[in-house]
This record gives structure tokens, sequence and C-alpha cells, in this order.
């Protein structure tokens, strides 16, 4: 029972911390780093108020590194599946009677022990579980999992501010309930924020939750559960599970009061999962809510107006932060011939400063891609690309997976924007340059517009107002997140909500009112303060 109409606190962006030599984050993370490499942790899975071990290990280890192990992980299969299911369902009763601002509480909670005294360890994970460098690691881990927790508390004020009008002798409400059932949050490796806010989101609702992270994420994954346990979350709300993806799937999307998928990941696993879903519709108690955001080939074009320099810079942080594995990087980039000489020679100066190595080293910029199965998918695109016809290398192109899964930041210029490496998505550190002539365009645009099946992000370079209008008329659908004179990744929560359309997912804009939406089922709530007692109209008599 609460006697008051509470207020969340106003939300800001959490400040990024620079790292620079002889700081004291310097220190403090080179310290967590140190840690975390000196010793081999034991990661269980959660399941209600239990942490479970199993016989059957999942071996972790840094992706620059891979000789090196960080630690082990209990493996599940199918009956943790259900037991998963079962805490979640138990849990659900007190904590949908929670008032929401109990529960929004620990959630802020949260946001602020990531802030302070978990900060180091959660991005030493990061940068050592999924080869972040400390800047990147900093953005993901850090503030964007901060402003998550923040933002979305905020919003979910509004949202249970939002009520309907109510005539004379009437009252009518809107309550935000949260799914009859529990909600399965299916998390990918490359954002720790991601990972940390599909769970949390739909539990800040008032859902209970089962989640299966990624097994290369399970490392930063543990670090989280670990706040969000020292925040205060009941046990049962949020059940954390390392079991095989279609392991899961298969008992999760049979089961009765499976009410929801918060999933971020390819478009292939999406599409399967949308299947099957509508195969066992049947099965269900009620129409499950599937929110996902998937993959992208993002784009930058440049009109003949941009600056050079701005472009060059825009592609090589766009493309090779974090090893171009963001689903919001650029991989296919169209540049008019008049400016290609000077953005090429200026990408290949800054090319030729990047270092490749470990996240430990903090002057490394470029580090490992995740897994030797990412690196080889990657490798092939590059190999393919020595040998083919139009297609030229003009950077990188070298890999070593002997240590760690290194790849050079690499460039493709090809002379066919339909080549496969324009059109699908790679997930590595490789762009593809087409150079068109500048009276093309207008033809360029619709190109852009109709090569890849994707519409996530993408970046218009223009100091042509004219130009600027018409890219953004003519690219409307192919970006959900659209840049003007800025790379097309870097999204910040509260700022650039975040989503795309097509097959880039179902643009429920993470970090926004829009999907937290999808985590409540309102229910209408009509009063009559004075009962009519006579069923005649007026004219009756
Ligand atoms: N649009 C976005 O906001 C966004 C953000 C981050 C990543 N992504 C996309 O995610 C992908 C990279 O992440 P990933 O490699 O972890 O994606 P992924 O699709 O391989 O895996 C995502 C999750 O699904 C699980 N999974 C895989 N196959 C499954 C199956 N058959 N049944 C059930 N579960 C299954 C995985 O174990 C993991 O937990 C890229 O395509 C990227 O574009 C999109
Ligand atoms: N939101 C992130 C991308 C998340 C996908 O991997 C960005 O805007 O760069």
């Amino acid at each position: 029972m609460h006697n008051a109409i509470f207020h969340i606190p106003q939300p800001v962006n959490e400040p990024v911390l620079a790292y620079a030599p002889g700081s004291k984050e310097r220190a403090a993370l080179e310290a967590a780093l140190k840690e975390a490499r000196s010793k081999q942790v034991n990661i269980p899975m959660y399941i209600g108020s239990r942490t479970v071990e199993t016989d059957k290990k999942i071996r972790l280890s840094p992706p620059h590194d891979h000789q090196h192990v960080l630690g082990y992980a209990s493996e599940g299969d199918a009956s943790h599946v259900t037991e998963a299911i079962e805490a979640a369902l138990a849990a659900r009763g007190a904590w949908a009677a929670l008032p929401w601002s109990e529960r929004a509480a620990i959630f802020l909670k949260a946001a602020d022990l990531l802030s302070g005294p978990y900060r180091y360890k959660m991005n030493a994970a990061t940068m050592l579980g999924q080869s972040k460098n400390a800047f990147q690691a900093e953005i993901d881990s850090a503030c964007e999992l901060i402003d998550f927790l923040r933002f979305n508390a905020a919003f979910y004020q509004e949202i249970m501010e939002e009520q309907p009008s109510s005539s004379p002798g009437v009252w009518n409400k809107m309550e935000y309930r949260p799914l009859e059932g529990f909600v399965f949050a299916l998390t990918p490796f490359n954002f720790t924020a991601i990972a940390g806010n599909l769970p949390a989101s739909a539990a800040m609702m008032g859902n209970v939750v089962v989640w299966k992270p990624s097994y290369t994420q399970i490392y930063s994954a543990q670090v989280i559960m670990e706040v969000f346990k020292a925040a205060g979350l009941p046990d049962g709300v949020i059940n954390l599970i390392y079991v095989d993806g279609p392991t899961a799937g298969d008992i999760i999307f049979s089961h009765p009061d499976f009410a929801g998928i918060h999933f971020t990941g390819s478009t292939g696993v999406f599409q399967n999962i949308w299947k099957t879903i509508g195969t066992n519709i049947h099965k269900y108690k009620s129409y499950p809510r599937i929110v996902g955001e998937t993959g992208g080939k993002d784009f930058v074009i440049a009109h003949k107006s941009a600056d050079p320099k701005a472009v060059a810079v825009a592609l090589v942080r766009g493309a090779f932060e974090f090893q171009g594995q963001k689903c919001s990087a650029a991989s296919r980039a169209y540049i008019p011939a008049s400016l290609w000489e000077d953005v090429k020679k200026f990408m290949l100066e800054d090319l030729a400063t990047i270092k490749v190595g470990p996240t430990e080293d903090f002057s490394n910029f470029v580090n490992a891609v995740i897994d030797e199965k990412a690196f080889d998918k990657i490798d092939a695109y590059i190999q393919g690309a020595k040998g083919a016809e139009g297609v030229e290398i003009i950077a990188g192109g070298n890999t070593d997976k002997s240590k760690g899964y290194f790849i050079e930041p690499t460039v493709i210029l090809t002379s066919d924007p339909l080549y496969k490496t324009m059109q699908e998505e790679i997930f590595g550190p490789v762009l593809t340059v087409y150079v068109y002539e500048d009276e093309k365009w207008e033809e360029t645009l619709k190109l852009v517009d109709s090569t890849s099946p994707y519409a996530l992000t993408g970046a218009i370079f223009s100091t042509d107002r004219y130009a600027i209008n018409q890219a953004t008329q003519a690219l409307e659908n192919a970006a959900g997140n659209f840049y003007v004179n800025d790379k097309p990744t870097g999204a910040v929560v509260g700022q650039q909500p975040f989503g795309g359309g097509r097959a880039s997912g179902t643009n429920d804009k993470a970090g926004s009112k829009l999907n937290l939406l999808r985590w409540v089922n309102a229910r209408t709530i009509k009063e009559t303060f004075v009962s009519p007692t006579d069923y005649r109209y007026p004219f009756l008599g």
C-alpha cells in the first residue's frame, strides 16, 4: 500500500569515463582485469532460489587469447528449461502484486550499483569475455545498461500516468498489468547492455522471465545477474539458464503459459522462432508478444557536397569499432567519384595507425572477433573477395586465429553494387565500398534502398540541405535509425531510441516507451457512480 503518488528520479545519461593513462578509473579497470585473469570462475545457472550446477561444462575464454580459461559455466538440458519456467510461474503472483515503484526501485538500485561498485568488474568481464576494448565496454556494459535501467523506470511512470478521459458520473481507468504467463528473453553475444535489458525491461513491468544468453556472453551475464541479486531482485523473477537454443525453444514455444519473447539476434533465428510460434498458436493461453531486433546491412552514402574527412572517420569508426560486430555497423558505403580519392586517402591513413590485439593493451583499437565460427565465416568472405572479378581489397585482408580470432580491418572496393558483401550481413570488420558517378545521385539512393532486405541503420553525409532532405525522404524505410553527418552506430538511450524495420526486426525501439508497452496487458475499468435504475429511453416515456 502506497499513500502517495511517487515520481521516478529524472534520468540523465551516464557520463562516459575516458580511462586516460594515470586516471583513477584506468587504475581501477586494470586491477579488475588482473583480478579476473588471475582465477577461474565457476558459473551456475539461477533457477528460482537455487544456483544450479551440472557436470557438463562450457569453457569460457577471451576471444583474443583462446588458450586462457576464465572459468566454466554449467550447461543445462531440457529439465532445466522446465524448472526455470516453473520457478518463474511460481514467482509471478507476488512479483506482479508488488507496487510498480517497488519493482522500479530494484532496477534503479541495479543502475547505481553498476555506476559505482560493479562498474569495473562489469567492464572487465565484457573486455575479457567478448573482447571489447575499454571504451567499447564502457559505452556498453556500463553506460548503456545503466541508461536502459534508469530511463525505462522513467518511461514506466509515463505509461502508468496515461489514463483515459471520463464523462460526468463515470471514472475510467487503465491498469497496466503484466502479461499472463512468462516471458522468454533470448539474448545475443555482442552487447552486454542488450543482454541485461531484455530480461530486465520485461521484469520491471511485472513479468517473470526465463533468460537464455548466448554462450559467448555468459561470462558477463553472470555479473549482470550478480548485480540484479545485489539490488534485491526476488528469486524466480529472472531465471538464467545456459541451455542450447533449440532445446530451450522446443519446450518454451510449446508451453501454454508462454506469453512473449524478447529477442535480439540474427534474422534467420528470429524468423524460425516466429514460424514456430505461429505453428503452436493454438497451444497458448494468450497471443504471445513477439519482439525481435535482428540483423542489419547498414549503409553510409556520401553526397558530392560532403566533407571527405568526416566521411572517412565515420567509415573507420562505424565499420571497425568492436570489430564490426554491431548490428548497426557501417558495412556498405556509396561514395561519389569526385570524393573517392580523398575519402580513400584519409581512410587509409587512419587504418595505417590502427592496432589490432588483445583488450588488455588499451592502445589496441581493434580486438578479436567473438569465436572460431565467426572468424571462419568472416574469413570466407575475405578470401572470396580476393579472387572475385571487379573486386579489390584495398586495406587489410589478413587474418590469424592462432592465439586469438584476429581479423584486420578490411576494405573491399567493388564495381558491382550488388556484390554479395554489399548485400549480406557479415558481422565482422569488413567494409565494402561502391563508387558512383556524381550525377547518378538519385539512382544511387534507389540502389541503397533496394540492395538489402534489412533496414536497421544508415547515414547520409552532405553539406547540401536539399540533398539531405532528398536522401531522408528516399530512404524513409531503409533504416529505423537514420543519421545525418554522423556514423550509423552508437545510439544513446533516451536520445536515439533503437531498432529497425523490414528484415531487421519489429522496430519496438529498445530503451523507449514503445518497447515497454509490449510487456503490459492493459485492462480498462469503468466505474459508474450512480447506476441507472430505469431501462427506458426518455422518449419512451
Ligand atoms: N537489431 C538489434 O538491435 C541488434 C542488436 C544486437 C545484435 N543484433 C544481431 O544479432 C546477431 C549477432 O548476435 P548472435 O550471433 O548472438 O545472434 P544469434 O541469432 O546467433 O543468437 C541470439 C540468441 O539466440 C540463440 N539461438 C541461436 N540459434 C537458436 C535457435 N535455433 N533456437 C533458439 N535460440 C537460438 C543464441 O544462443 C543466442 O542466445 C547479428 O545478426 C546482429 O545484427 C541485432
Ligand atoms: N545500439 C547499438 C547497436 C546494437 C547492435 O548491435 C548502436 O547504436 O550502435
